[in-house]
């Protein structure tokens, strides 16, 4: 039995709860409240931007310690030309920014209202109404506030409040005398200087929003999140694992897009430019929680070995043949692909060269950047009316079929399993038939092992003399030498290979292969599906299908798990994956009855080597009840959601 992600720790607050000081501006709220206010009150003045931009600055060497805290105060209020009425508008603005993890774990704060307070130099005007949301009463705030003129211009800050003044949180902090424990959490320099001043146990600073490395340099503990105070201290939390905790690394640059996904939701993030061999991967497995990959990078049964922690993989590409999918699943790893992401990027090259070939552009073109003049029809043709011989017709494959009828090809595909055959497409009962018949023939299989040299010198001398062969699918699937001899002989026209047996690692590596140099040979870098439009499509599509399995247990689209889709709903949701063996779920069940815990919905999907449930209970559970789950026989991973 095996487990990724630790349960929640036993849900009660450690004896006593300490006090928790709790800063309002990039702590409690993920901006300034200040910078926001001059935004509200600049609208439409051409001043906007720099005014804003000076406050911000302000704000941050206060905040850093650069700057006098009274100094920075004074001077933002002199460039802040508000009123009494941008408050309110600046109050809806605050509520909807208020950390997520801080949103995350209201049930926290209205738990235990008496032990929290918000201490901030910011002001009350503003504050007060948006942590009462969170069932935090007036007298738990404390912080500045405004002087205003007989037109509500805001004029000022009461100079009387302590707050107001350098070291106010600390003699703010001696005005309330706080009997027992206290803890610190906040953005700022002035966060830090409570514990300084021996007025808190801890200062723990809050990364959530903003890093300040000066006050970093200074915290007892640094809080990526609420969600990770919450689970240091033994505390009830909504989550049941902080995602700062989770750790997520990225092989073969996917688009940017993806990194900055898995970081919004709080991941930690790795990245490793090009792919890693097998050792290399195995030595950065530790601790990884979500691999993500392209079509390089070999995920074996020793790089699952090595892999302690691993719950899902990311297949930035389409094919998954490059990852030990039954291990995977008897791990209780889910692996999501992005099944139609590059599929337009790959017809369109595919239809290019179908057309460069024909023209024999590949022999052209460089004779042309040599100075030589070649002009001639010989060996060109149109490819109208041409039969295209599609090998695989899957996602690819029709939908390059579409794009040919388009531009007058007759189009003949061959599938080992039963395909819609679209528009006139004419479907092949064997693939010899294809290859007789067809002026060009594209392949569009997948990397199933099977098909390892699906295509050698046997399908090739089937091929009609003169006729044109294209592999944007999978290298193995093709015998290069074979190609490489039908190609000299001259019984091909002409080739264009996108994917090969090997393949360099990263662009520093130099390419081998037996078919460079040879004529009317377009030869690209695996480069189908590398396009703006498929990266970012992809890069956006697998985080997604991962980050939906880590919160919800949705499976849906997984390659190799069962999949199943939930409804969101108000439980506890448990994740249970097991040897597909007879009575798994019925053992489950009792544990649950046994435990007198009452299941509001479940769901099992089972395949040939996995069952999956997913179990929604209407109780917090306890830590027997997990620790029984966990026990339960043919457990392969257990996990609690929420
Ligand atoms: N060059 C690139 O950059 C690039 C980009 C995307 C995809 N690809 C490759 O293209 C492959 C196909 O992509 P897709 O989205 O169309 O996949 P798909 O799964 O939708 O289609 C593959 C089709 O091939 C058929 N097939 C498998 N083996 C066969 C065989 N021996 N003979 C005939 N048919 C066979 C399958 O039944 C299926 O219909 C991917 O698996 C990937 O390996 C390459
Ligand atoms: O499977 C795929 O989608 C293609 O082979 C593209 O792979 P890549 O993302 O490594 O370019």
């Amino acid at each position: 039995m095996s487990d990724h992600l630790p349960d929640q720790p036993a849900a009660g607050p450690a004896v006593p709860l300490p006090y928790l000081i709790i800063d309002f501006d990039s702590t409690f709220t993920q901006v300034e409240g200040l910078d926001e206010l001059a935004d509200i009150a600049l609208e439409g003045s051409p001043d906007r931007e720099k005014i804003v931009g000076q406050i911000r600055e302000l704000t941050d060497r206060g905040m850093s310690g650069e700057l006098k805290f009274s100094e920075s105060l004074r001077q933002r209020l002199a460039l802040l030309p508000a009123r009494r009425a941008h408050i309110g508008q600046l109050v809806e603005r605050l509520k909807g920014k208020v950390s997520a993890s801080i949103r995350r774990n209201r049930s926290f704060f209205e738990r235990f209202p008496g032990r929290v307070y918000i201490v901030s130099s910011g002001f009350r005007e503003f504050i007060e109404p948006v942590v009462a949301e969170f069932g935090i009463d007036a007298d738990h705030v404390l912080a500045n506030t405004f002087t205003f003129d007989a037109e509500d211009r805001i004029t000022g800050f009461d100079p009387e409040n302590v707050l107001s003044q350098d070291g106010g949180k600390i003699r703010q902090l001696r005005l309330l005398d706080l009997n027992g424990p206290v803890y610190a959490l906040g953005d700022g320099y002035t966060d830090y200087q409570i514990r300084e001043a021996g007025l808190a146990d801890r200062f723990y600073a809050f990364t959530e929003n903003v890093t300040r490395p000066a006050v970093v340099a200074h915290a007892d503990k640094v809080l990526p999140s609420f969600d990770e105070f919450l689970y240091q201290n033994n505390l009830p939390m909504t989550l049941s694992y902080p995602k700062n905790r989770i750790k997520v690394l990225l092989l073969e640059n996917p688009d940017s897009r993806a990194e900055e996904l898995f970081r919004a939701e709080g991941y930690q993030v790795e990245t490793v430019t090009g792919g890693l061999d097998e050792d290399e991967l195995m030595a950065r497995m530790e601790g990884v929680s979500i691999l993500g990959i392209r079509s390089k990078t070999q995920v074996t049964a020793r790089v699952l070995e090595a892999a302690n922690r691993l719950i899902g993989i990311g297949a930035f590409c389409i094919g998954t043949n490059q990852i030990d999918l039954v291990g995977c699943m008897k791990k209780g790893v889910a692996v999501f692909n992005a099944p139609f992401s590059n599929t337009r990027s790959v017809v369109e090259l595919a239809l290019g060269e179908i057309i460069m070939l024909a023209r024999r552009i590949p022999e052209k073109s460089p004779k042309m950047h040599a100075g030589e003049w070649d002009k001639s029809a010989r060996g060109a043709f149109e490819i109208r009316g041409k039969k295209l011989g599609i090998v695989g017709y899957g996602n690819i494959g029709s939908q390059l079929s579409v794009v040919a009828e388009a531009v007058g090809m007759q189009v003949l595909y061959y599938d080992v399993a039963e395909k819609l055959q679209l528009g006139n497409a004419i479907k092949c009962r064997t693939l010899d038939e294809l290859l007789e018949q067809a002026d060009i023939v594209t392949l569009h299989v997948d990397g199933r092992p099977e098909n390892t040299d699906l295509f050698g010198e046997a399908q090739f001398a089937r091929m009609k003399p003169g006729s044109l062969f294209l592999n944007n699918a999978r290298g193995p699937v093709v015998e290069v030498p074979a190609l490489a001899a039908a190609l000299r002989s001259g019984h091909l026209g002409g080739a264009a290979v996108d994917v090969f047996p090997h393949e360099p690692k990263t662009n520093d590596e130099t390419f081998e292969s037996e078919l460079r140099d040879l004529p009317n040979v377009l030869l690209t870098p695996h480069i189908g599906g590398s396009t703006a439009e498929a990266q970012r499509n992809i890069a956006e599509f697998v985080p997604e299908r991962i980050m939906q399995y880590v919160n919800t247990g949705n499976t849906q689209q997984s390659v190799n798990f069962p999949n199943i889709q939930l409804p969101d709903q108000p439980a506890h949701r448990l994740i249970h994956i097991h040897h597909n063996v007879p009575g798994v779920l019925a053992r489950i069940n009792n544990v649950l009855a046994a435990h007198s815990v009452n299941i509001l919905g479940q769901y099992l999907k089972t395949n040939e080597h996995i069952g999956y449930v997913i179990t929604d209970v209407d109780k917090q559970y306890e830590p027997e009840l997990i620790k029984a789950l966990r026990e339960v026989e043919h457990t392969i991973k257990f996990r609690v959601l929420y």
